[in-house]
């Protein structure tokens, strides 16, 4: 039986991805809920639409399957009968805030209501007060949360599909979110591989799932190839995250080696792959402004210890550290914005450096980040330009929106 996920590489020739079109979720706040939701303005729908689809478009004139997270959702609850639904919807608004009380029933009615695909849209979308023909009386209502206008708060980082799983080989982490704006994410994740008919008993292995207090997301998950991970010890990924599943990688995979590496924690670079991203067998993108004085960094190579425990190398060449990984002779690190610090910095804000390769060599990236992007040429790489004003508001890239489900192996 051939898996449904199989990803070894960060390379091979992408064949199946999962997207999630932007919808209400994104437009869905006013600007003082923005720090809390992670996002730095309110993007313009229509054009947001317009830009994903142009990106989803860019990926299927290049042979990849496109799947969505909100159709995929809906068609699992579907598969999964009512009992499925209703644990799912409890375990929902459990999450957001709702274990029991009025406000959970009526919100558990309302929701209950409408069939499956408007159910995970609405979820997705936030709830605000007015549209729940409902009015509480109790105290947190009354006297806490009176002038807040949502119910449920809406979901925009939904469109961010690499963040609340990442398939690694023919498993994947389904994660836990280190932001409550993220966390309910990973329920849609969940649903999708326990019971979508294209994955529910194929045998995918869960290599972590989302039942734990330490955090781990998809921007920090790089798979090198089948058996080097890249793993950011960063805002997002914590380093006890990082060595529960080294360890479980290594029990039952065909893993031995994950690099942990250290990047700044800030808003900017939330995570590995907006400073760092593999691009074809010997070449990476990288953002100067991780590397240190001489060019330095801290990683620490993870190999299997004796008794299920961990060995741990603490270097600093960052390609030197690469090159023996992966067993290379020479490796080229393309500095985004070509080393000058104001384009450096203006293009990894927009996610100059989250480069999304659909083949060795082959990537996709932002319009906007036209001097990384004439340097990838420079480089040999062949750069697929997709359209970016308001996508890039959202703070992720072409990598960030994409979550590979299949890659042929390099
Ligand atoms: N893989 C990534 N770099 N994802 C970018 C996610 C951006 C999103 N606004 C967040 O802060 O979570």
């Amino acid at each position: 039986m051939t898996s449904p996920i199989h990803v070894t590489s960060e390379i091979g020739k992408l064949k199946t991805v999962l997207l999630k079109r932007p919808g209400r979720e994104i437009e869905n706040f006013t600007p003082d809920m923005m720090p809390r939701l992670l996002f730095d303005d309110i993007p313009y729908l229509p054009i947001a639409q317009k830009e994903h689809d142009y990106f989803a478009d860019t990926l299927r004139d290049n042979g990849v399957e496109v799947l969505y997270l909100e159709k995929l959702a809906a068609e699992a609850l579907d598969a999964a009968g009512d009992k499925v639904r209703n644990d799912f919807l409890e375990q929902m608004l459990t999450e957001s805030g709702y274990a029991a009380g009025t406000i959970h029933d009526a919100l558990k009615e309302y929701l209950g209501s409408m069939n499956n695909q408007d159910m995970v849209n609405k979820i997705m979308e936030g709830i605000r007060k007015n549209e729940v023909d409902f009015v509480p009386t109790d105290l947190v209502s009354a006297a806490e949360t009176e002038g807040y206008e949502f119910y449920m708060d809406p979901m925009p980082n939904l469109y961010f599909t690499r963040d609340p799983s990442a398939c690694i080989g023919e498993g994947l982490s389904i994660n836990h979110m280190t932001f409550p704006a993220r966390q309910r994410e990973s329920l849609f994740n969940e649903i999708v591989i326990k019971y979508h008919p294209r994955f529910a008993n194929k045998g995918v292995h869960v290599w972590r799932d989302r039942n734990h207090d330490t955090r781990i997301e998809g921007g920090d998950e790089l798979v090198l190839n089948d058996h080097v991970m890249a793993i950011g010890v960063s805002q997002r990924t914590s380093a006890d995250a990082i060595q529960d599943i080294a360890k479980n990688l290594f029990k039952e995979g065909h893993f031995d080696t994950v690099i942990a590496i250290k990047i700044p924690h800030n808003h900017a670079m939330m995570h590995l792959d907006t400073v760092f991203t593999m691009i074809n067998y010997d070449q990476f993108t990288v953002h100067p402004g991780i590397l240190g004085e001489g060019g330095h960094i801290d990683t620490w190579t993870i190999t299997p210890g004796k008794n299920g425990e961990l060995n741990l190398d603490h270097r600093t060449d960052l390609k030197q550290v690469l090159k023996d990984a992966l067993k290379l002779d020479d490796l080229d690190l393309i500095p985004t914005g070509n080393g000058d610090p104001i384009i450096a910095g203006r293009e990894q804000w927009n996610d100059g450096s989250n480069t999304l390769a659909i083949a060795p060599g082959v990537v996709v990236t932002y319009n906007r980040n036209y001097v990384s992007n004439d340097l990838l040429r420079k480089h040999g790489l062949k750069v697929l330009e997709v359209i970016s004003s308001e996508l890039s508001r959202g703070r992720g890239g072409p990598r960030c929106m994409s979550c590979p489900i299949v890659r042929e192996d390099i």
